[in-house]
């Protein structure tokens, strides 16, 4: 359990402002309970795929995530919780530098894939979106057949030389994202006349093409119905022998079900990291346990 450390937010407050000479928003009154850099449970994991270490975010002036460490395990599903607005997208697109868009959005510390520096200068990011594919909230397929949508990728890494090797690719990939006995027979028709379920397995069949070995998902399954959902959180299940899985949800149902880890996040804290099982039953930090006892979020 954290102590109470009031004089923490505050004074990492004060030297941003002299330093920017802007005025920056003092911290809500529960950021002065949780110690910064300080997270409880486990964190670390003995093979990991990310060791991410003081790792600080900010839009402008404003910190999103402040001084995290973790590390995500080589093919473990981890899911992070936390109230609206706590930085668990901001953390996630990190992973594979998603932020770089965004001209406001400073990225601090140290991020490390298999032990190599992401933020490297000499980081090729199209390979490491390759290597680190993404899943969103809502199924983004382009207005392109069902097969160009899972071909673009392994085209444009020049993952086939022929026809038929792309023709398997395509055919592989629908099958791990348990789409291809609906797809099948119209792999011509457009992607964005199939259901919202359909949609996000092809979007995800789609991130599986180019052979990644880690997927990020934010919010999967917001947009979808049970059956849909249950669908991708079955597909989750199955991926986890083959890749390492970073997924946001709001759902802790989902969490629950999915994931071997959860990562609780609070005002851009990394509050509590403990396997799933414990974050439910018995979380260490105070924070940890009003969130999932619905006091707040
Ligand atoms: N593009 C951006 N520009 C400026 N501020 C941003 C941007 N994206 C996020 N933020 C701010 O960063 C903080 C963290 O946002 P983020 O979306 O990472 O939180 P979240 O936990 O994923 O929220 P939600 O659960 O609502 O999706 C919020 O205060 C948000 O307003």
């Amino acid at each position: 359990m954290n102590t109470i450390n009031p004089s923490i937010s505050t004074g990492v407050n004060m030297r941003d402002k002299q330093a920017a000479e802007i005025p920056v928003p003092q911290d809500k009154p529960e950021d002065t309970i949780i110690e910064e850099g300080k997270t409880v449970g486990k964190p670390f994991a003995s093979d990991p795929k990310f060791q991410l270490r003081n790792v600080s975010v900010s839009y402008g002036s404003d910190r999103a995530i402040k001084d995290i460490s973790l590390d995500i395990g080589r093919n473990e599903v981890i899911s992070f919780i936390g109230p609206s607005g706590c930085g668990k997208s901001t953390f996630l697109r990190c992973l594979n530098r998603m932020n770089d868009s965004i001209d406001i959005c400073r990225v601090k510390g140290q991020l490390m894939l298999d032990g190599e520096d992401i933020y490297s200068p000499k980081r090729d990011v199209v390979e490491l979106r390759a290597r680190v594919g993404m899943v969103f909230q809502k199924p983004n397929p382009f207005p392109k057949s069902i097969y160009d949508n899972v071909a673009y990728g392994p085209k444009i890494h020049g993952l086939a030389n022929r026809k038929s090797e792309l023709d398997e690719i395509v055919e592989n990939s629908l099958r791990k994202a348990g789409l291809w006995e609906e797809a099948k027979d119209r792999l011509d028709s457009v992607a964005t006349g199939m259901s919202g379920g359909q949609q996000q397995r092809l979007c995800i069949a789609r991130a599986i093409a180019v052979s990644p070995e880690v997927i990020l998902m934010d919010e999967p399954c917001s947009a979808l119905d049970p059956i849909a959902t249950a669908r991708v959180e079955e597909l989750i299940a199955d991926m986890s022998k083959s890749y390492t899985i970073v997924i946001v949800t709001h759902s802790m149902q989902q969490a629950a079900r999915v994931s071997n880890r959860t990562a609780y996040f609070h005002l851009g804290h990394l509050v509590e990291v403990n396997e799933t099982n414990k974050v439910f039953t018995s979380p260490e930090h105070q924070l940890t346990e009003s969130y999932i006892t619905g006091r707040f979020g």
